[in-house]
């Protein structure tokens, strides 16, 4: 079998599909991409794709360590993101090939089946109270949100007061009935971090994610030292390589590399196997599509460690599309208690409606975040 064509195709709500054919009419699907940076990915993929026409699709170990290291850089969101989507779409086609799921592939089942847990509040935290119990009739029970508004790298009580009290309303609204991750969002510096770590202890977060930005990693095994909270990252590194220096320093309970951006399911699972032996979590981040999160369940599925999974029902970047729509079989996505089955189908378990995917992607809009500035003009973190 050989690869014949690379197809990208950018879509509402802020994603990027990517399909490979192949000689043998076989054709994988993937999820290349940077949310904001999606064209930037998109010449990535297309640049890597040149030395992969031609080439069989089944030695996907040896096309990821060409597409890794044969043009001497290598690392960050855009390649790796670009690495990522083809390796998914090398897996379906060896899944659909061998007419059986990735995760049979990676070893079989490790559980059967995986928590889930679904965004509240927006940007800037607001009716969480509301969204959590919406969402709490269909089964949910673990939530994110962000933790905060834009904080100055020195803020005031009023701004750290605003952030512990949403976390108050909720556990004065649900007690211990529901669990819920904070999303610090990179948005915290590291002194920031340690005052809001402290206030918000007592109200017990799952999980406090990027209490500083992944480049202050060094803050991390500081501010656990000085909290019983979990602190999660991950989404703003790449590769293994990243995550090594991060282990070995300690201080992440949880990690969440993305199967969009970290070199997909063949680097994932290599850095879902580091994180267990040092007894950490796995979490991967998914405010994506569905190819991305049919990707993170294929390794959920094989990985003692995973504890919950990300997904973008309802999430507030879902303007224009939602989850499933380019889905056809949607109910294999259900989720039941709040947690997801494994998916049966071969390759990453997601059938495309190829059509539609063709038809959207004729007029895609080219999201960008918000710029986001504090009152004094300066940029601030998003
Ligand atoms: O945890 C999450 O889902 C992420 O922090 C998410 O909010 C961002 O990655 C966003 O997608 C960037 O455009
Ligand atoms: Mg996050």
């Amino acid at each position: 079998m050989k690869i014949t064509r690379l197809t990208t195709y950018r879509l509402p709500p802020r994603w990027m599909f990517l399909k490979i054919e192949t000689d043998e009419g076989v054709s994988g699907w993937g999820e290349p991409v940077i949310e904001g940076r999606a064209r930037s990915v998109e010449a990535a993929v297309h640049e890597l794709g040149e030395a992969l026409i031609g080439q069989d699709p089944a030695r996907i170990n040896d096309v990821w360590q060409v597409m890794y290291r044969s043009g001497f850089y290598r690392g960050g969101p855009i390649l790796m993101s670009a690495i990522a989507g083809i390796d998914q779409a090398l897996w379906d086609i060896k899944g659909k090939t061998l007419g059986v799921p990735v995760w049979q592939l990676l070893g079989g089942l490790v559980r059967d089946k995986i928590k889930a847990y679904s965004w509240v509040g927006g940007d800037r935290p607001a009716d969480v109270i509301a969204g959590i119990e919406k969402l709490r009739t269909i089964g949910i029970d673990t939530f994110k949100l962000n933790g905060c508004e834009e904080m100055s790298l020195i803020d005031s009580s009023r701004k750290v007061d605003a952030a512990v009290n949403t976390v108050a309303q909720i556990r004065e609204a649900f007690g211990n009935q529901i669990e819920f991750g904070l999303d610090f969002h990179g948005r915290v510096s590291a002194p920031m971090a340690k005052l809001l770590i402290h206030e918000l202890e007592p109200y017990r977060p799952l999980f406090i994610e990027e209490p500083v930005l992944a480049e202050q990693a060094e803050y991390y095994p500081r501010l656990a030292a000085q909290t019983h909270i979990p602190i999660a990252a991950g989404e703003r590194m790449y590769s293994r390589f990243e995550f090594k220096r991060v282990l070995e320093a300690g201080g992440l309970a949880i990690l969440q590399p993305d199967l969009s951006h970290a070199g997909g399911i063949t680097e994932c699972v290599k850095i879902a196997a580091m994180a267990e032996a040092y007894d950490v979590g796995l979490a991967p981040h998914c405010p994506l599509g569905p190819l991305a999160l049919a990707a993170c369940l294929q390794v959920d599925f094989v990985s003692h460690n995973a504890v919950f999974q990300e997904q973008s029902m309802g999430i507030h970047y879902n303007q224009g599309a939602e989850l499933l729509d380019y889905v056809v079989n949607k109910a294999d996505f259900a989720m039941n208690d709040g947690m997801f089955s494994p998916l049966l189908k071969p390759g990453l378990g997601v059938e495309i409606d190829e059509a539609l995917v063709i038809e959207r992607s004729r007029n895609a809009p080219d999201w960008r975040n918000p710029l986001w500035r504090h009152v004094d003009g300066s940029v601030a973190e998003w």
